[in-house]
């Protein structure tokens, strides 16, 4: 029971993702004829941009538990060339960004874009196709940080540019070994040999008829979707900032052009997104300040968390049917477990903290009634050893009255990134008053009052029913006296008499290994046994 309640009191959770580390490149080569041009006089285009309701761009510090937006275009301003272009300049002038800074923040925006959706288990093989200007630098940039997310990337290069920024990017990619193919060595027909073709080919500066070699890429960039019906799996193209060969401003208005199946739109979108239908665009270039989205009445997408891209735009229709992950991980063999299943749960849930994993303590715990009636919830761990499971709760709640009538549960802990699920069950006991008293103590003041106002699973009339009582008690208790513990409010332990450890692998062909409480000649042991997936 003691040593449960160390671990209760001393045990630390990392609750938040931490942000990428935010490079750094002093280079500048941009000759800077930007800064006569940041001036707060109004814009003469200023009709191409959705006017500003309640400016939901966020620039000071974000909200770690924000839902990812996803918005109708109508809420979003898109750019015409000529404010990309000025934005562009601005950054680089008076507000003391340096291109390499953009590029970089650019293409990790790219590559979390595409990490989002489309996953290096499924979309291994990259290519990126990188135009001359800034846009192939995004692309270049991006395939060095897929490259580290564990995607194979492959570049196709053709019009390098001598300036050091680019040579660097180039050799940054050599030393990870990363391939850059030329256009004669490339496949004419893309689809055997890549899962994702990201388009870097040409972002707002691009002007006129695409001229060769990129009129012949764009070319097989078409092909791809028009041979839909013929490959079994084309891949899908992922275009930086515009879709290569559209109009910046007018998109693909002869319909001609390529259909990407991704956007990533950089800074704020362009006009010719409007015209984007594929489905899923993303808004990435982490970096607008406020300055910049005052002038150009920014009306953007706040990015959730410590994310580098935020999806804009409907969501896809996804056929529920056919959404499936193929898991892949190690072998879980009977010779490498723990003996003890509490141990090889430490193991599990240190790995699953150490990976970063928000709430790894949350977990499913399932009731039944007297009825035999199921019924299901998520709590929050608090402590485990070989004495059991710790959770909190109230006592007269449902799962408390379920609980009480069936003194028997089952918890469930499913860890996605890592595919991993562990089912523990067992029967239940109250812990002792003086451990709750102890735990209840330990929570943050605010918790321990809103313990007091929930009658909790009873109805309520009105959420100003709960706050108005939370007041109450906030004021009574602002002398920073003790708050006194609800009597029906309290620690559960399960005692385990059986957990499985559960491993995705590919083809559905999971590890389960079972570990079940046995009496043999009066002394209990568990006993390992793999179950069929
Ligand atoms: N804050 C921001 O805004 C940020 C912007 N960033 C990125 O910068 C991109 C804009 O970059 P950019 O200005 O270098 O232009 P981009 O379109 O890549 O290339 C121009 C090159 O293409 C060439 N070219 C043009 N037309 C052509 C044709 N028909 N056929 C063949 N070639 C043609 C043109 O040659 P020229 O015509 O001048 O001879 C020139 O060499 C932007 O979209 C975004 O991705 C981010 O990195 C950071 C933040
Ligand atoms: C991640 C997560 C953790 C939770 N942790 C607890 C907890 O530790 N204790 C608790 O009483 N409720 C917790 N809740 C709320 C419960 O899921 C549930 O709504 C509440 O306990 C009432 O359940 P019942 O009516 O079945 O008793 C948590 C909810 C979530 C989503
Ligand atoms: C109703 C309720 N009670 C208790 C808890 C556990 O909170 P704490 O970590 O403060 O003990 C939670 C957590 O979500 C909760 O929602
Ligand atoms: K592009």
């Amino acid at each position: 029971m003691r040593s449960v309640m160390r671990r209760v009191t001393t045990m630390t959770f990392s609750y938040f993702l931490q942000s990428p580390p935010l490079p750094t490149s002093p280079k500048l080569f941009f000759s800077p004829r930007q800064f006569s041009l940041f001036s707060l006089l109004p814009l003469p285009n200023q009709r191409f941009i959705t006017p500003s309701h309640s400016s939901r761009l966020r620039l000071r510090g974000f909200s770690t538990k924000s839902i990812p937006k996803m918005q109708d275009s109508g809420a979003v301003s898109y750019l015409t060339h000529r404010e990309a272009a000025e934005i562009d300049e601005t950054l680089m002038g008076p507000l003391g960004f340096t291109v390499d800074q953009l590029m970089e923040l650019a293409g990790l925006s790219v590559a979390t874009s595409i990490a989002e959706v489309y996953k290096p288990s499924e979309y291994s093989r990259v290519l990126t196709i990188c135009g001359p200007g800034n846009n192939g630098g995004d692309g270049l940039v991006a395939a060095r940080h897929l490259h580290h997310f564990g995607y194979k990337p492959s570049i196709c290069y053709p019009k390098r540019t001598a300036k050091s920024l680019y040579t660097g990017l180039v050799t940054q990619l050599g030393s990870l070994s990363v391939p850059f193919v030329s256009v004669d060595d490339l496949p004419e027909d893309l689809s055997n040999n890549f899962d994702v073709i990201v388009d870097a080919i040409f972002g707002f500066s691009f002007h006129g008829a695409p001229r060769p070699p990129f009129d012949d890429l764009i070319r097989r960039l078409m092909s791809l979707q028009n041979n839909e019906h013929i490959v079994p799996k084309r891949p899908v193209i992922v275009s930086v900032d515009i879709p290569s060969g559209w109009h910046v401003e007018e998109g693909d208005h002869e319909g001609g052009g390529i259909k990407p199946d991704m956007l990533v739109s950089l800074t704020a979108p362009k006009l010719c997104a409007k015209r984007f239908c594929g489905p899923h665009h993303f808004l990435g270039g982490r970096f607008v300040p406020p300055q910049v989205a005052e002038k150009y009445k920014l009306e953007l997408p706040s990015y959730p968390g410590a994310s580098m891209c935020v999806r804009i735009g409907k969501p896809p229709k996804v056929d529920i049917s056919a959404m499936r992950v193929n898991y892949v991980s190690p072998e879980l063999l009977e010779d490498q477990v723990e003996t003890d299943p509490t141990l090889q749960f430490r193991k599990w849930f240190d790995e699953a903290v150490a990976s970063g994993l928000r709430e790894t303590n949350a977990m499913a715990l399932s009731t039944t009634n007297k009825d035999r009636k199921p019924s299901s919830r998520m709590v929050l761990l608090k402590g485990f050893d070989e004495n059991g499971f710790v959770w909190f709760t109230n006592y007269e709640s449902k799962k408390g009255s379920d609980l009480s009538e069936n003194p028997c549960a089952a918890l469930l802990f499913y860890w996605e990134s890592l595919n991993r699920q562990v089912r523990i069950e067992g029967p239940v006991e109250r812990i002792s008053e003086a451990e709750s008293e102890n735990y209840y103590h330990s929570r943050p003041r605010g918790s321990q009052i809103g313990a007091i106002v929930s009658k909790q699973s009873s109805v309520v009339p009105g959420r100003h029913v709960l706050y108005d009582e939370y007041e109450e008690l906030t004021i009574k208790y602002s002398d920073g006296s003790v708050i006194p513990k609800p009597k029906n409010w309290g620690g559960f332990r399960l005692k385990p008499n059986l957990f499985e450890f559960w491993q995705g692998q590919p083809s559905r062909l999971h590890d389960r290994l079972q570990y079940s409480l046995q009496d043999a000649n009066g002394n209990s042991g568990w006993i390992i046994h793999r179950l069929a997936p």
